[in-house]
């Protein structure tokens, strides 16, 4: 990638041409066997790696638009549209709370699967995209149910529990059209990614790059989302974007990414090769371990969140807290 591609294995279906080029350099994400005691390790360790043979979710991969829309039942799940290729996400509830007017980049519709596929097989260019994001609950069809109870949970809970991590809080079943981007942001979760079709690109970055990729103040709507755009970067409002330097890795079907809390992602569906389906397994971090010093990234991360919540309910004004935390620092901590 950016310079330094892996060699493209025989069946795969995309190569650099499907790439957006950007700003900054990435390296490979390791792509290893569950079996392989490396992978493992990562997981560990916290660190990205992709798990090509879990089997995590082999009854889905057959998820495509058609038995989807045969097994999805009638209900009506999320969709966001989008007037361009990104779907950045915010959280509406905060929306109130931001007194400045905030106008969201997407609109959200509850629509049944079948009207979802007919308008992402409508969609013509000027159109608006379309993205499902919706949890996997008891409102699914019986044949989308039979599939999830036979995923590989034996390996799951072998990973939760080896890892101390905490409940699993949501499978997020996400069927998008080529050309989507989820733009770069992080997730208070640990997150098995899995692919089931077409192909994504995944961008990351280690907590560490917090610095250089400016998110939002925790009380924005926009609150774990990165103020850089990777399409236009200002260098000038934001200068930390000369180090960054991420890894990154395309996932394919039957291919787990394993995307640990707080590690900045951005996730494209490859362009010109067909709408993609995925589902993820978001769980709750584990209970906090023993301090160890020096702190990790992330907890210095959950440390700030923290001060910026506990100095916006002490001054109840968002525009104060920029300025008491400019006072408390300019020219004292240098
Ligand atoms: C709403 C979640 C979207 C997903 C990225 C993607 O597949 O577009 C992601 O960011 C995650 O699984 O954490
Ligand atoms: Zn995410």
């Amino acid at each position: 990638m950016n310079g330094t591609t892996d060699t493209v294995p025989a069946d795969q279906p995309w190569d650099e041409s499907h790439l957006s080029k950007y700003f900054f350099h990435t390296d490979p994400i390791p792509r290893l066997s569950c079996t392989d005691p490396q992978a493992l390790q990562l997981i560990a360790q916290e660190k990205p790696v992709v798990l090509t043979d879990t089997k995590l979710c082999d009854t889905a991969l057959k998820w495509d638009l058609d038995y989807l829309a045969a097994n999805m039942g009638t209900e009506r799940y999320m969709v966001f549209l989008s007037k361009n290729h990104k779907f950045k996400y915010y959280d509406e509830a905060k929306i109130k709370l931001y007194k400045t007017n905030f106008v969201p980049p997407t609109r959200r519709l509850d629509m049944t699967f079948s009207e979802f596929v007919k308008k992402l097989r409508d969609w013509k260019p000027g159109d608006e995209r379309v993205y499902l994001q919706q949890g996997l609950n008891n409102t699914v069809g019986q044949g989308i149910v039979v599939d999830f109870l036979q995923f590989n949970w034996q390996w799951l809970n072998i990973q939760q529990k080896t890892n101390n991590w905490g409940p699993l809080t949501s499978n997020l079943l996400l069927v998008g059209m080529e050309g989507n981007v989820t733009p770069v942001h992080y997730d208070e979760q640990q997150n098995f990614f899995c692919q089931l079709v077409g192909y994504k690109r995944c961008i990351l970055f280690a907590p560490e790059h917090y610095e250089r990729l400016y998110p939002y103040p925790v009380y924005h709507p926009h609150d774990r989302q990165s103020q850089v755009d990777f399409n236009e970067p200002d260098l000038e409002s934001f200068p930390g974007l000369e180090g960054l330097r991420g890894v990154e890795a395309v996932v394919g079907p039957g291919e787990v990414l394993y995307i640990p809390m707080y590690w900045w992602h951005q996730i494209e569906s490859l362009p010109c090769l067909g709408n993609t389906v995925s589902v993820n397994f978001w769980y709750k971090g584990g209970p906090t371990e023993k301090i160890e010093y020096p702190l990790k990234p992330r907890q210095k991360l959950a440390i700030m969140r923290n001060v910026e919540k506990m100095l916006l309910e002490a001054l109840k004004e968002p525009a104060e807290v920029g300025s008491l935390l400019r006072s408390l620092v300019l020219g004292r901590y240098t």
